[in-house]
């Protein structure tokens, strides 16, 4: 991983305007993330956290506003940010067709990576036994294990992450939190929606962006 620097801005959202079937969901919002963060997306359902994220991890176009990676839109340093960056949505990218291990060899070759150890890393999100299952036979819980492992042999400095926690038990929420500031104490930082309280991330690391549209 290259040496990040301890508090430095990594990502900026710059005036961003998010309008969807004529509603806006946010108007001009700004906030820079730097190294060290882990920040929480909050609001309710449909509130736009998806939108937001998919937008910083520039998937889609927000309706006005700039997202800055290092102070330069991220259109003008695609392949430095897309190197910097781990994604991960609602849908966990995992292929049922494949087996633990297999989906996890797929996607580090595909971001490049060599010298990991699939079966460590199924051992630390808790799949040992069952590196052969093919991803379809496994549980929701299991599904989206393998999808965050990950994690687990990332380059990536800046982590986008769609409700993180779907499905996943409480033993191994706690060991995600664990994950994420270690990951924040590296220099890397954390972006993520999730419906549930952490209790492992004190507020003092915790910082919070609230989407305040209601459906009521
Ligand atoms: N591509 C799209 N085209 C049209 N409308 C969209 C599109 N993407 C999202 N929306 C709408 O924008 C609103 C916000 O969706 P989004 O998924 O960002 O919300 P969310 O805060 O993540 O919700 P949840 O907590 O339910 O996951 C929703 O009403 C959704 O229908």
């Amino acid at each position: 991983m290259a040496v990040p620097i301890i508090n430095s801005t990594l990502v900026s959202a710059a005036k961003l305007t998010c309008i969807r079937e004529e509603r806006i969901l946010f108007d001009e919002l700004s906030f820079d993330i730097n190294s060290g963060d882990i920040v929480q997306i909050e609001g309710p359902n449909g509130a736009g956290k998806t939108s937001l994220l998919r937008i910083l991890a520039g998937l889609s176009r927000p309706y006005s506003g700039t997202v800055l990676f290092n102070k330069k839109p991220i259109q003008s340093c695609r392949d430095d940010y897309q190197n910097q960056l781990l994604y991960l949505g609602h849908l966990p990218g995992v292929k049922s067709e494949l087996t633990a291990a297999e989906n996890l060899n797929f996607n580090f070759k595909l971001m490049g990576y060599s010298n990991f150890d699939c079966i460590d890393i199924l051992n630390e999100v808790g799949l040992s036994g069952f590196e052969d299952s093919l991803t379809g036979h496994l549980s929701a819980g299991q599904h989206r294990r393998t999808a965050l492992g990950r994690l687990w042999h990332s380059n990536a400095n800046i982590w986008i992450l769609d409700e993180p926690f779907t499905a996943i038990d409480k033993k191994g929420v706690i060991i995600l939190e664990q994950l994420f500031l270690a990951h924040a104490n590296r220099g890397g930082c954390v972006i993520l929606t999730t419906h549930q309280d952490m209790n492992l991330i004190d507020h003092h690391s915790l910082k919070k962006i609230q989407l305040d549209y209601s459906l009521i």
